[in-house]
């Protein structure tokens, strides 16, 4: 379960506070698969670093329960000067899996992120895709609770999507997800319930449906 207690956070600009969310109250149950919408620039990747943690409000605070994963799909998070290799055991390290776990887990990692021998060369020259499906394999070998993904089509190839839409749908029945996503057909299909961010509002639809119903009035309210 994650809770929202009166979260608000902005950034500042010349003209002002531009708030992502604004005293926003409400509860995200566990087991539920949840679709993130919002307009470009809402503030989705602000809320999904909100929700994981990395990133704090400037009021309120958020309760978590269980353990969540970092967001992914970003490129970010894995440190350059280490390898890819590097970088998974050093994870699979502070996250506890036991030490005899660990070279299948990197060599899951390394076959799942498609990174063939720039595993073991340095995280710095890979491409932004190859980052984020590193981060992507990485956070699988790890047992989170609730997984949190921003815009997983802009990790790699449609192949790759799918391929990590499957690895969910294996794990249903022990993990959630809370994802961002424009695709509002994948977002249909693979969640069950909606939160809709809109000028500071946040807005949980225990129904996915009527979240997309609601983003779709928005969206053609300011086209
Ligand atoms: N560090 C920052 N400093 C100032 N403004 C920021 C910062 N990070 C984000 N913003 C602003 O906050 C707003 C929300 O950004 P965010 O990236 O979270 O939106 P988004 O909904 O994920 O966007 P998109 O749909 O385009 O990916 C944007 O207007 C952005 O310019």
């Amino acid at each position: 379960m994650i809770r929202f207690h009166g979260v608000s956070k902005y950034f500042p600009t010349k003209r002002g506070r531009h708030y992502v969310v604004r005293d926003v109250s409400l509860e995200i149950p566990d087991h539920v698969n949840v679709g993130v919408l919002g307009r470009n620039g809402a503030g989705k990747t602000t809320l999904m670093r909100l929700i994981a943690g990395v990133d704090i409000p400037n009021k309120g605070r958020i309760e978590r329960h269980g353990r969540l994963s970092w967001p992914m799909g970003i490129a970010q998070g894995m440190q350059g000067a280490m390898t890819g290799r590097e970088n998974a055991r050093f994870v699979c390290r502070i996250q506890g899996i036991a030490r005899d776990a660990i070279p299948e887990k990197l060599d899951f990692v390394r076959g799942f992120a498609e990174l063939g021998d720039y595993f073991d060369m340095p995280v710095s020259t890979y491409s932004s895709g190859m980052r984020a499906r590193l981060n992507f394999a990485v956070s699988m070998v790890v047992d989170f609770d609730c997984y949190i993904i921003d815009e997983l089509t802009a990790v790699g190839d449609l192949a790759f999507a799918q391929k990590s839409r499957k690895m969910f749908k294996d794990r249903r029945d022990r993990a959630s997800f809370i994802k961002v996503s424009h695709n509002l057909k994948e977002l249909a299909s693979d969640c069950d319930a909606g939160l809709l961010l809109d000028r500071g509002t946040l807005t949980y639809f225990a129904d996915i449906a009527e979240a997309i119903a609601a983003y779709r009035t928005l969206t053609r309210q300011s086209a």
